[in-house]
């Protein structure tokens, strides 16, 4: 992993278990969960984050070769923030292993089990959040509901414990990274079953914060079945993004826009063929996904791009969002500009590049009344607004 990344935030997480409870042919984090591992579903809320935050995933070593595809198809092109490595025979080995590949320039590190596969997005901000606030071990927990009793080994009733005072621990745990690595190096592997028993046993303070229902671990087949039904109640997430692209008339009459060639018309300079709508669209929908914009996708500069069709950024653009589970619902555009007189040609741009999404592409056009550069003609301006939606 190079040096040169500056990220201050770390997510471990640990998908080495064996799922011995769980029963399933394979290890746990790589279970089928309604079209996606566990692991796959912990990623991809963990991708969702709005700033990005190194991962590490730590795999059983037999299955590091799986964990890499999983994390290729959630985070296409980002090996160097996204990397697995081997686990060890316990949780608190694998986490010690994760630790050992966190970047220097990271001062935050979240702890999470695969096996909390639902947990959502706003779970590992919040948490993350709190350890910047406070400075102290951050532990995400429920109330207990069930009354609770002390037992012996034959089930008799020893005692009771005030349910009042307990709470049930999530994760993912968050801790400041400096003293999480103390902690574990000093800590024995036997101890401990979670990273904030680890963390306070070296004296560091250690608070909860609201967990959240969706959180639960999954240990047995039941608690598969429950998330099979948790999220066959949960309505597919909807996002929104913006995109907006801006691009001066040439000197040639070659006009690209709208996926349309437009004869007579002045070219729109650029690196690729200038089709500012395709753009905008591309960017609308890579940030509806929270997957950056057209530059970080497909590189600008890129070569392999120079003169490229609006067809192949818009195409390309779709096959990512799918590799992340995004499937857009609608665009709408308006160009923003003098020429060329849209209206006429309006339907047909729309038929091209409903096409290239997949889903229904909406174009207007108006002009600025003279203001600007697109009211001097000097160029033409689109913005384009995407709903998608998370299968
Ligand atoms: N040697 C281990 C053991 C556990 N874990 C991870 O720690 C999390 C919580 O552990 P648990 O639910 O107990 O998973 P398993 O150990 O796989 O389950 P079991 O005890 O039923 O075998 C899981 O994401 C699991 O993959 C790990 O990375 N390495
Ligand atoms: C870390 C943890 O998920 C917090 O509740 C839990 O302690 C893991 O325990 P397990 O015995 O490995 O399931």
């Amino acid at each position: 992993m190079s040096a040169h990344l500056q990220l201050g935030t770390a997510v471990i997480v640990v998908a080495a278990g064996s799922g011995t409870r769980l029963g399933a042919a394979l290890p746990k984090a790589f279970v089928d969960l309604a079209g996606q591992t566990l692991l796959e579903r912990s990623l991809r809320s963990i991708m969702l984050l709005p700033s990005p935050v190194q991962v590490v995933v730590v795999a059983p070593a037999d299955f590091v070769v799986d964990a890499q595809a999983i994390a290729n198809t959630v985070a296409p092109g980002l090996e160097e923030i996204v990397s697995v490595v081997v686990g060890g025979a316990t949780r608190h080995d694998s986490v010690a292993a994760g630790l050992a590949q966190v970047l220097p320039s990271v001062d935050v590190v979240l702890v999470h089990d695969a096996a909390r596969a639902l947990t959502p997005t706003t779970l590992f901000a919040d948490v993350e959040m709190a350890v910047r606030a406070t400075g102290a071990g951050i532990v995400p927990a429920l109330p207990v509901v069930d009354s609770l009793k002390q037992v012996d080994v034959t089930g008799g009733v020893l005692g009771i414990a005030d349910r009042a005072q307990l709470r049930a621990a999530q994760t993912p745990q968050g801790f400041p990274r400096s003293e999480l690595d103390a902690a574990y190096a000093a800590a024995s592997a036997s101890d401990f079953t979670d990273d904030a028993a680890v963390f306070a046993a070296q004296g560091g303070a250690v608070t909860t914060i609201p967990g959240d229902d969706v959180a639960f671990k999954i240990t047995t087949a039941w608690d598969l079945n429950r998330a099979h039904h948790v999220l066959g109640g949960i309505p597919d997430a909807h996002r929104v993004g913006t995109g907006i692209d801006v691009h001066a008339f040439g000197e040639a009459e070659n006009l690209w826009l709208a996926g349309l060639h437009w004869p007579g018309e002045k070219e729109l300079s650029g690196h690729s063929d200038g089709d500012a709508v395709a753009h905008a669209i591309c960017d609308a929908l890579l940030s509806a996904a929270g997957l950056g914009d057209i530059g970080s996708c497909f590189g600008t500069d890129d070569p392999a791009y120079a003169n490229a069709s609006g067809e192949v950024f818009v195409r390309g653009t779709v096959e990512l969002l799918a590799a992340s589970g995004f499937e857009p619902i609608n665009v709408s555009v308006q160009i923003v500009g003098n020429r060329p007189r849209f209206s006429a040609r309006r339907e047909e741009a729309q038929a091209v590049l409903t096409k290239w999404v997949g889903a229904p592409v909406s174009v207007s056009a108006t002009t600025t009344d003279g203001l600007g550069f697109t009211g001097r003609g000097e160029g033409v301006a689109a913005i384009a607004n995407a709903l998608v939606r998370q299968r």
